[in-house]
């Protein structure tokens, strides 16, 4: 794990400089990110998953605030490939281009299981150094703006790798399902550091 908002480092800096240019959000979300570097050898892979989880009203988002239930709340996935893979490691959307959902389906045909099922995805992202993966685990509340609905077509992992090593970096953007909240703690965050205060105008966000 590596803390965006702590660090220090220049090279760091300047790449969550580019996800936020990239993506079209603010620097300071982008701070208040969860940024993880993972390795896999021969045959690692990580089965199929949801990086969020779906809204419930009742549980409130672990992200600032930890109690003792809490949800997982990904806005959105930034996934840097690393390296050239000699063979394998694709990321694998077993899903993706469904019409619908249906769990009994997805359970019977062991969909979460990738590193048997790979070759079946009908989306699958070749690893290659320097590209980036960019997908939103959640569709925009239409009420408030800020996190709706969990995107389940998003279901995806990494298959195993045939030949090589598979370095990847993961930008999870988070948000709580309070934007007010969100936006003063960003403002917060921007106020302590040295850089100057931006404009977050609604349009921006
Ligand atoms: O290794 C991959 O391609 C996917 C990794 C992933 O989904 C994750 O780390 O959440
Ligand atoms: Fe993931």
């Amino acid at each position: 794990w590596l803390y965006p908002d702590r660090s220090k480092d220049k090279v760091f800096a300047e790449v969550q400089k580019r996800v936020a240019k990239v993506v079209g959000l603010p620097l300071e979300l982008i701070k208040l990110s969860d940024f993880q570097v993972v390795s896999y050898g021969i045959k690692g892979h990580y089965n199929a998953h949801w990086d969020s989880a779906r809204v419930e009203p009742k549980v409130p988002c672990c992200t600032r605030e930890r109690t003792k239930q809490c949800r997982i709340c990904r806005y959105m996935t930034i996934l840097f490939y690393l390296n050239d893979v000699e063979e394998g490691g694709e990321t694998a959307f077993p899903v993706a281009n469904n019409s619908t959902l249906d769990y009994q389906t997805m359970m019977e045909k062991d969909l979460v299981d990738l590193y048997r099922k790979c070759e079946e995805s009908p989306l699958k992202v070749s690893p290659a150094k320097g590209k980036a993966v960019i997908w939103y685990n959640h569709f925009v509340d239409d009420a408030n703006g800020w996190l709706g609905p969990l995107d389940e077509f998003t279901f995806h992992g990494g298959c195993p790798v045939k030949n090589g090593v598979k370095w990847i970096a993961n930008f999870w953007v988070k948000t709580t399902d309070h934007k007010i909240k969100d936006l003063k703690k960003m403002q917060k965050f921007y106020k302590a550091s040295t850089e100057k205060q931006p404009k977050m105008s609604k349009e921006e966000l």
